[in-house]
């Protein structure tokens, strides 16, 4: 009190100066000189510690003159009471945001990794449109169709970055690149891969004809179904390490190690986390143990050993033109020469002397790193999902063999049709067979966001730093989108387009919006040169008839479980008709 007392004082003597006057004021004691003041302070020690009783008490019998003093007073008093009940008003409205918040339903484990779809459907059905579930020890918002493309195409309130380093344990690469590790990948994928897709057809189809022809051996001498996952993820590894690094750095320790180092990267980032119950009771202390034992064991000792000495050569042994500097001519140039991904990286961080230094190139190293991962992991249980399908709608088959004579650009002494990119291009016909694998084959929370403030939603305030996934199976099944037969398999849905690379609101399989998978065209072009490499002499059958989906809760990443007959094809008729 006694400070606000001398306060006033400060105030009133510094506004109001002496006056002869007001020593004629009856009021006497603490500050005789200042009669207002002095008033004031007796006052308000006797009676009362608000400023508001202070004022009236204050003010003296005769004040005609002073009113603008009091005036002041009042002014003091009302801005006072108004701070304090604004902050009873916030007290009020958090509250009221706390009931705003969405419901928090509890899945039963059992249901969430078995049934995931019927779970999660059934909870928004009844406690929609957005709700709360806990999930390997974190709370995630989920979202129904109707909300799906707010989240995913707003990336200013729900931020992709955020939402996927987190939920793929990356979540501290985004400091250490000052928030552009992301930024980086699109820019290498878009520029230095998507452009070139001629070329590196070119460079990676011989690969995709040798590993099929060795599946389709390794079944017909077994007579046993071949283990598919492993086939393609070594081929996939095959061909992106020449995409990467170049034919010339392809040999077996490397593509041991460029597998190895995918498949580190998958598990590290929890995608088979849901199938182990260790790692879902007990998620942190599985991270620490996986994280610990991959990057000692993988990381450090196999890809820093073995390929970033590789990447350290290409990219210090000589000069780079800026890429900011290279025109389209030089760029051309460069793609003569077959320029592997690691140099136009390197033009990315070159320096105005045309040098990459040290911290770059380790930089570039982590770029390839997140590329293989990219590249190979996800590809390779997407082109199962596909193989394993056409082997059970073998229906489709003659259409598509139909179809891969008709485009192929010549055929090899074997019987193998070469293909070009825009052959592949032109193969709609499994382009729509594809795209209907892609929208039926199950996906749930295949996307994710993270809110960047507390975002009205609905009737609903999602706070701050949640993580939020659109329930991708309710888009895809949609029958507002899609019509009465949503929920059937007909790839015919597709005959006129849009091709399977193709983003939109009801085809989320690469997500949707700004940051939709900047790799799709390579993956498609990919999965069809596995199809019909495979199927230029050979029919796929999968092993007892029938496959079983390893995770329903991520299908995307985890790849259905079985195992591929490959009976080889003899005569040209049997091709048409088997
Ligand atoms: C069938 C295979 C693939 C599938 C299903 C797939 C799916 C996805 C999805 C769902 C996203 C997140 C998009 C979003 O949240 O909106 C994504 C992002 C990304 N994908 Fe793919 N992807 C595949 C293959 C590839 C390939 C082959 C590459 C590299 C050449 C690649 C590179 C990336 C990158 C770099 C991102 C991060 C987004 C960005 O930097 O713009 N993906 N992918």
């Amino acid at each position: 009190m006694i400070y606000q007392q001398i306060n006033l004082a400060q105030f009133i003597e510094s506004e109001y100066p002496r006056r002869p006057e007001s020593m004629e004021s009856l009021v006497t004691g603490l500050l005789p000189h200042r009669p207002i003041l002095a008033a004031a302070a007796n006052h308000c020690a006797s009676y009362s510690k608000t400023p508001s009783l202070l004022i009236f008490h204050a003010l003296p019998a005769r004040s005609g003159h002073r009113l603008p003093i009091a005036g002041a007073l009042v002014l003091f008093a009302v801005f006072f009471l108004f701070i304090r009940q604004r902050r009873r008003w916030k007290r009020l409205s958090n509250n009221s945001q706390a009931y705003r918040c969405p419901p928090i339903i509890d899945i039963p484990e059992e249901e969430m990794f078995t049934h995931p779809q019927e779970a999660y459907e059934l909870a928004l059905l009844k406690h929609g449109p957005v709700i709360g579930v806990q999930r390997k020890g974190r709370l995630e918002y989920i979202v129904d169709e109707e909300l799906t493309k707010e989240v995913l195409a707003n990336d200013h309130d729900f931020s992709f970055e955020h939402g996927t380093a987190r939920i793929l344990n990356l979540w501290f690469l985004i400091p250490l690149s000052k928030g552009r590790f992301f930024k980086n990948l699109h820019t290498m994928v878009a520029g230095g891969i998507i452009p070139r897709m001629d070329k590196l057809v070119d460079q990676i189809f011989p690969t995709f004809k040798n590993r099929a022809k060795e599946m389709i051996d390794e079944s017909q001498l077994s007579g046993k179904g071949v283990d598919l996952f492993a086939h393609v993820h070594r081929c996939i590894a095959e061909a992106m390490l020449i995409v990467a690094l170049g034919k010339h750095n392809v040999n077996d320790l490397n593509l041991q190690v460029t597998e190895e180092t995918a498949h580190a990267i998958a598990v590290m980032t929890g995608i088979y986390q849901n199938t182990s119950p260790f790692a879902r009771t007990y998620p942190t202390l599985w991270k620490v143990v996986t994280w610990v034992r991959l990057v000692w064991e993988v990381i450090i000792f196999k890809y820093f050993w073995v390929i970033v000495p590789i990447i350290w050569k290409e990219t210090r042994s000589r000069k780079y033109r800026p890429l900011h500097t290279c025109t389209s001519d030089e760029l051309e140039e460069e793609e003569r020469h077959d320029e592997p991904l690691v140099h136009y990286i390197a033009r990315m961080y070159t320096d105005d002397q045309g040098h990459v230094s040290i911290l770059s190139t380790l930089w570039v190293s982590t770029l390839v790193l997140a590329f293989i991962f990219a590249s190979v992991h996800q590809t390779t249980a997407v082109a199962v999902w596909v193989v394993f399908e056409l082997s059970k709608r073998k229906e489709y088959i003659p259409a598509i063999r139909e179809e891969l004579s008709v485009v192929a650009d010549s055929i090899d002494n074997n019987g193998i049709q070469r293909l070009s990119y825009e052959a592949l291009r032109r193969s709609t016909t499994l382009d729509s067979f594809i795209r209907e694998v892609f929208r039926t084959k199950g996906d749930t929370l295949s996307v994710i966001r993270a809110t960047t403030h507390d975002i009205p939603l609905g009737e609903h305030i999602i706070p701050k730093d949640s993580l939020i996934c659109p329930l991708t199976s309710l888009t895809h099944r949609s029958r507002r989108i899609y019509g009465k037969g949503a929920t059937e398999f007909d790839p015919r849905r597709w005959a006129e387009g849009p091709a399977s690379s193709t983003v939109g609101q009801g085809y989320l399989p690469f997500g949707f919006g700004r940051w939709a998978c900047p790799g799709r065209i390579l993956a498609v072009t990919e999965i069809k040169m596995i199809i019909l490499a495979l199927l230029a002499t050979s029919t796929p059958e999968i092993e007892g008839g029938k496959y079983t989906v390893a995770d329903p809760l991520n299908v995307t990443s985890v790849p259905p479980l079985g195992r591929l007959l490959l009976r080889q094809i003899k005569s040209k008729s049997e091709l048409v008709h088997r």
